[in-house]
């Protein structure tokens, strides 16, 4: 197999935990863990072998390569995401899931998927947008599944809700292998709207019975995206 050199190490995968109803997508979903592996970049995803997530997981891991699922304890049922591929860390909630997923991974890529894809793809998105990562974001445009998305986008630059100068925040691409490229080639769009180091988390205390969230300076921590 050629392998191909990355700056990249992990990325995370946001799909549909269904497949769709045209072969198109399910065949993305295996080139594109076909280009992982060929870049011997790790998996990271949101844990499940259900849908799209399923094959992209299986598909890299029987390929060699190393999947991280990352999925909150109450959808660790089989019942409902099947078996998980790889190694897998139980979270506590979904916006946990989140966080964990960013900070494991160098940039993100979206397949085709519904509200829960298009939920993680604008999270991402709109993170970028306020300097809390500088990660690429990219769209596989599968068969022009994303056209209306990008439309849309053009239409709130259009009317003034995006910047112009945010439009090209994420790429697209039709296919993996030119996706991936443009991710590599991907310079970050910085307004310096706010600093990555100013970005600061309240940390979580777990206590019996209550959960409290500190604010003194000696418990927040920054991001670590
Ligand atoms: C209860 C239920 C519907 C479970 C489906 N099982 C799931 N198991 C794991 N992750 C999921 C599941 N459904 C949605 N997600 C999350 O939302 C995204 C897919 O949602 P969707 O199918 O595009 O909207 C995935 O990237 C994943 O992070």
């Amino acid at each position: 197999m050629e392998i191909v050199k990355s700056r990249f190490k992990r990325v995370c995968v946001f799909c549909g935990s269904s497949s769709g109803n045209r072969e198109c997508y399910r065949d993305a979903a295996t080139d594109l863990a076909q280009e992982l592996v060929t870049r011997r970049l790790n998996l990271v995803y949101g844990g499940g072998s259900i849908g799209l997530m399923g094959l992209v997981s299986q598909a890299v891991h029987e390929a060699g390569g190393h999947v991280l699922g990352i999925i909150p304890r109450t959808l660790m049922d089989k019942e409902i995401t099947g078996e998980t591929y790889g190694e897998v860390k139980a979270v506590a909630d979904m916006h946990e899931r989140k966080a964990e997923m960013a900070r494991h991974s160098d940039c993100f890529i979206a397949l085709p998927g519904g509200y829960g894809t298009l939920e993680e793809l604008l999270e991402v998105i709109a993170w970028a947008q306020l300097g809390i990562h500088d990660k690429p974001v990219g769209l596989l445009n599968v068969d022009g599944y994303y056209n209306y998305l990008l439309t849309f986008i053009d239409k709130a630059v259009d009317d003034g809700f995006i910047k112009p100068s945010q439009r090209h925040i994420f790429v697209s691409a039709p296919n993996a292998k030119e996706l991936v490229q443009k991710l590599e080639a991907y310079k970050p769009v910085s307004d310096g709207v706010i600093a990555k180091s100013r970005w600061e988390v309240e940390k979580k205390v777990q206590q019996p019975q209550q959960v409290v969230f500190c604010s003194n300076t000696s418990m927040q921590t920054e991001i670590a995206l």
